[in-house]
Formats: C-alpha cells, sequence, structure tokens
C-alpha cells in the first residue's frame, strides 16, 4: 500500500494530524493507498511556503520560468507510461487514452503556457493632445489557489497551475480526493526540473475540509476551479465578501445536433466518441443527441450497432474502449439515472446494465447506453449525468432544435454537424454555450479561450484568458 503524501516547499510530508482517507482503484474496487485528508493547518504551511517562494519567483526572468516549464513538460513525456498507468489506476480509464490524451495533454499544458508567457504583453494608451500616456502593467496575483476535479486528473489539475505559475504567481494546489495520484507525482517531476521550492505546493484531502480551507484562506487571493456547479455556486458565495478573483469551470449538458446534410460517416465515428470518451466523463461530451427528423431511424440502426461493438473492460486491456467509472457512489448516481429515465418513459436502446469484468467483479462497470426520450424536458435530458449515458430524439426545424438546445441551465459546449455555411453561423451565433464545435468535437487549440456561461461557470481559460487571469492588470500614466 502506497501512502500519498502534501507536497509543500519542495518536500513531501505526512498531514499535520495524521488523517488519512482511502484511496480506491474503480476498476478493482479495492483500495490500493492512503492520502492525507489535510486540515486547515496543512493549508496554511503551503500557504506560507508560497508566500516566501513569491518574492523571488514573481522576479524570475520570463525566460527562466518558461525554461522550468518546458522542461517540466518534457520530464512527463519522459514519465509517459509511468503517469498513464497511475492516472488510469486512480481514475479506472483505459491505459490507452491516458498515454494518448491525459498525459500527453498535462505536458502540452506546460509546454504551451512557458511559450506563452514570454508573448505575454500588455497595452498602452497615448492620450493624444494631453501630453500623457499609460501603459498597463500585467503583475503577478501573489498566492492563487486551483482545485481541480477526478474526470481529467492531470490534465485539468496542470491546466490550472501551469499558466498560474508561468504568471509569476506561487500556487496552493488541491487535487481531487478521488484521483489524486498523478499529483502526487508532479512534485517529484518539479524538483527535478528545478522548479524553486514553494513556487507550487500541492495539498491533499477533501473538498469540505482542504478544499474549504483554500477558499476561506483570507491571503489566497485568485481561485481556478473546475467541478460541479453546486460546488462552484458555493465557491463563489464563499470567496465574493473575501473579493477573490475567481475563474469557475462547472458542469455541462451539451447538445449534439445532427443535420441530414452532414458527412454521415465522420459524423456517426466521432459522435460515439462525443458520447462514451473517457466513460462519458468528460464535461464536454454530448450528452444529448438531436437528429433531423428525415436520417433519425438510419442513425439510430447505425448508432445502435456502433456502441453495441464498443469493449467495456479492465483499463489494462488494449482492445477496452470503456474502462470502470470513478467510483462507487457515482456508478449508482448514474444508475439512478437511468432508472428515473424509464420511469419518464425513456426507452433503452442499449446498454443500461452494470458489467461484471472477469476477475475484477468489485469493478464499477458500466454498458453504454442510449435513451430514446419522447420529450427533451424530462430529467434525463436537463440534469448532468457525467456518465456513459446519452439521450437520442428527433427534431424538424433549426428553430425547434434551436430551442431545445438552449432550455438547459448548462452552457458549456456544442456540437453541430452541417455542411450548410448559412445555417453553420446562424446557429453558432445563436447557441447559448462558450464553445461550438461545428463537424469536429474535443478538437482543442489552446491559445483559444475555454469556459461556459449559464450555470456552466464564469470566467474563461486557455490562452492570453488564463494569463490575465492569473495577474492584475494596472495602470502607469504618466504626463510629460
Ligand atoms: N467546465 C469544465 O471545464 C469541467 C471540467 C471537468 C469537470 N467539470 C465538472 O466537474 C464535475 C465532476 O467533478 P467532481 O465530482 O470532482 O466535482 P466536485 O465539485 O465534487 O469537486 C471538484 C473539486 O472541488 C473540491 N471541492 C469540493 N467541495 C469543495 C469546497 N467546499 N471547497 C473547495 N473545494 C471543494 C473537490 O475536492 C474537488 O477537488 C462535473 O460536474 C463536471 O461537469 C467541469
Ligand atoms: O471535462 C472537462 C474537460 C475540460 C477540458 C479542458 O479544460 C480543455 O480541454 O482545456
Amino acid at each position: 500500500m502506497k501512502n500519498i503524501q502534501n507536497y509543500i516547499n519542495g518536500q513531501y510530508e505526512d498531514p499535520i494530524s495524521n488523517e488519512w482517507l482511502d484511496n480506491y482503484c474503480p476498476a478493482s474496487g479495492e483500495v490500493y493507498g492512503k492520502i492525507p485528508n489535510s486540515s486547515k493547518a496543512d493549508v496554511e504551511n503551503a500557504y506560507i511556503a508560497a508566500k516566501s517562494a513569491f518574492p523571488v519567483w514573481s522576479q524570475t526572468t520570463l525566460e527562466e520560468r518558461s525554461r522550468i516549464l518546458i522542461k517540466i513538460s518534457e520530464l512527463l513525456e519522459t514519465h509517459l507510461q509511468r503517469f498513464a498507468e497511475a492516472e488510469s489506476k486512480d481514475n479506472g480509464k483505459p491505459i490507452s487514452l491516458a498515454k494518448a490524451v491525459d498525459i500527453p495533454r498535462a505536458a502540452s499544458n506546460f509546454r504551451f503556457f512557458g511559450n506563452a508567457i514570454t508573448q505575454f504583453a500588455s497595452e498602452s494608451h497615448e492620450s493624444v493632445g494631453q501630453d500623457a500616456i499609460n501603459y498597463t502593467l500585467r503583475q503577478p496575483i501573489g498566492v492563487v489557489g486551483c482545485i481541480s476535479p477526478w474526470n481529467l486528473p492531470v490534465y485539468l489539475f496542470t491546466w490550472k497551475i501551469a499558466p498560474a505559475i508561468a504568471a509569476g504567481n506561487c500556487v496552493v494546489a488541491k487535487p481531487s480526493e478521488i484521483t489524486p495520484l498523478t499529483a502526487y507525482l508532479l512534485g517529484d517531476i518539479c524538483n527535478e526540473a528545478g522548479l524553486p521550492k514553494g513556487v507550487l505546493n500541492i495539498v491533499h484531502g477533501l473538498g469540505t475540509t482542504t478544499g474549504q480551507a483554500i477558499i476561506e484562506h483570507p491571503d489566497i487571493k485568485a481561485v481556478s476551479f473546475t467541478g460541479g456547479t453546486k460546488t462552484g455556486a458555493h465557491i463563489a458565495k464563499v470567496s465574493a465578501p473575501l473579493f477573490k478573483k475567481l475563474s469557475l469551470e462547472l458542469g455541462g449538458k451539451n447538445p449534439n445536433i445532427i443535420f441530414a446534410d452532414c458527412d454521415y460517416n465522420d459524423m456517426l465515428e466521432t459522435t460515439v466518441r462525443s458520447s462514451f470518451s473517457n466513460q462519458g466523463q468528460i464535461c464536454l461530451c454530448g450528452s444529448r443527441i438531436f437528429v433531423e427528423a428525415s436520417i433519425y431511424d438510419r442513425f439510430k440502426i447505425d448508432f445502435i450497432k456502433k456502441v453495441k461493438q464498443l469493449k467495456v473492460g479492465h483499463p489494462s486491456e488494449p482492445k477496452t474502449d470503456i474502462g470502470a467509472l470513478v467510483s462507487k457512489p457515482h456508478l449508482e448516481k448514474v444508475m439512478n439515472y437511468i432508472g428515473i429515465a424509464k420511469k419518464e418513459n425513456g426507452t433503452i436502446l442499449c446498454g443500461g446494465k452494470p458489467v461484471i469484468v472477469k476477475g475484477y467483479e468489485n469493478g464499477y462497470y458500466l454498458e453504454p447506453t442510449v435513451i430514446e426520450v419522447p420529450t427533451d424536458e424530462c430529467r434525463i435530458n436537463q440534469e448532468e449525468v457525467f456518465g456513459p449515458v446519452v439521450t437520442i430524439m428527433p427534431f424538424n426545424t433549426e428553430d425547434d432544435v434551436l430551442q431545445m438546445a438552449n432550455k438547459v441551465k448548462y452552457g458549456l459546449s456544442a456540437t453541430i454537424w452541417t455542411n450548410d455555411l448559412k445555417r453553420t453561423m446562424r446557429m453558432s451565433n445563436q447557441i447559448q454555450a462558450g464553445i461550438v464545435w461545428v463537424n469536429t468535437w474535443m478538437m482543442r487549440d489552446l491559445r483559444t479561450p475555454f469556459g461556459g456561461v449559464k450555470a456552466s461557470g464564469i470566467g474563461r481559460e486557455g490562452g492570453f484568458e488564463a494569463l490575465r487571469f492569473f495577474t492584475e492588470a494596472k495602470n502607469v500614466c504618466i504626463k510629460y
């Protein structure tokens, strides 16, 4: 059994309280290690380390910060296999997926922001006729908090940490207590890359203890959070009177809108991915599929056929398409939603049942599930399930589908399949989402703004947006 430790001031240490939580392997259902349930005192130690590192780090040249970030990126690539195995063990996702997506993306996050910081510039405004010039400084905030979820553990953890430290801040970070392993391994990589001690501090524990201590800390002046909408609302409430800067990346219930004029085969293949990648546990998954009535029956037959071919299995099996869900309570939550859908007269077209994987009978496996819904207003079509479950229903007109797409409380992403340019422009303009994909899904350019509207969050990550979030603008006006 491996105990995970906090990483504070460049060193690994046990929690002061000596309180520990069980860490589960979703593929087998077994406890395979312990993680600290860090208290306020641990967060305070992390804060003190970060605060002490800040004067030097904030004055470290951009070239030097860039060099260290790129070195971290290279080391993640060197340790790809080890990180991929750890991510898979902690989360239940196929090792092949962690190897192809999660770990390479974590490396890209460091490389991207290592480069971006050398290109980040601020504005100047000449007050013509008044003999004055304004220039704007973009200064690091100080100590900032980064809190991330379990679905893309090291991918999302580093998506916050990399811009925060690139911009000259020092960080107190908390990964999800459900998937702490890769964040734990990251400490060693940071030391090896020469990141000065205290620049990044990683504390483990429950949201309600460790996370709460971060958001309540009066001198942690900004918090970047990715997770559930309910948690986001709580963080906003706690942080507002402390005047913290906040970036909140929250839940989604994203429409996948398929018009008859699309490139059918491309759409079909991508729709299988956008429905079930990472066991459907990606906030960007297109969990509501709307299909133009004229191709609905054809789509239904072809889609179900492809979904039935997906292999549910142990994450280390190369042939596995769908691994284990992240935890037992999460599997129960998803199963509960399938029950609700049945009561709401949804028709289970395929899946709907747990899967017993030989040799791993206590793992949290579920069949990929497609539910035909009689109306878009049922709970399964309105609430975030965050598992391998999608709904399908036909639509008649562009107006009808636009209305249904927008009639949810969320607004993270949307996918549209069509070859009609004017329709693409009309729909993209009117759809309520922070990210619209047309004829693709999950194609990411790290320079673009990333985030949601409505209950999907506030603020944008990515590119210079993230560097703006992690800096304070200060205007200097000089009269000459
Ligand atoms: N918009 C995005 O980019 C995005 C990306 C991934 C996941 N998500 C969302 O995340 C959710 C799934 O993740 P989850 O179940 O880990 O979410 P969660 O909100 O339960 O937890 C996220 C993180 O917040 C911490 N936390 C919980 N309570 C806290 C508190 N009181 N104070 C401070 N921190 C606290 C948790 O420990 C964890 O580290 C889904 O809703 C999904 O849509 C959104
Ligand atoms: O589950 C949520 C996925 C978030 C993805 C990103 O933040 C990204 O690709 O930058």
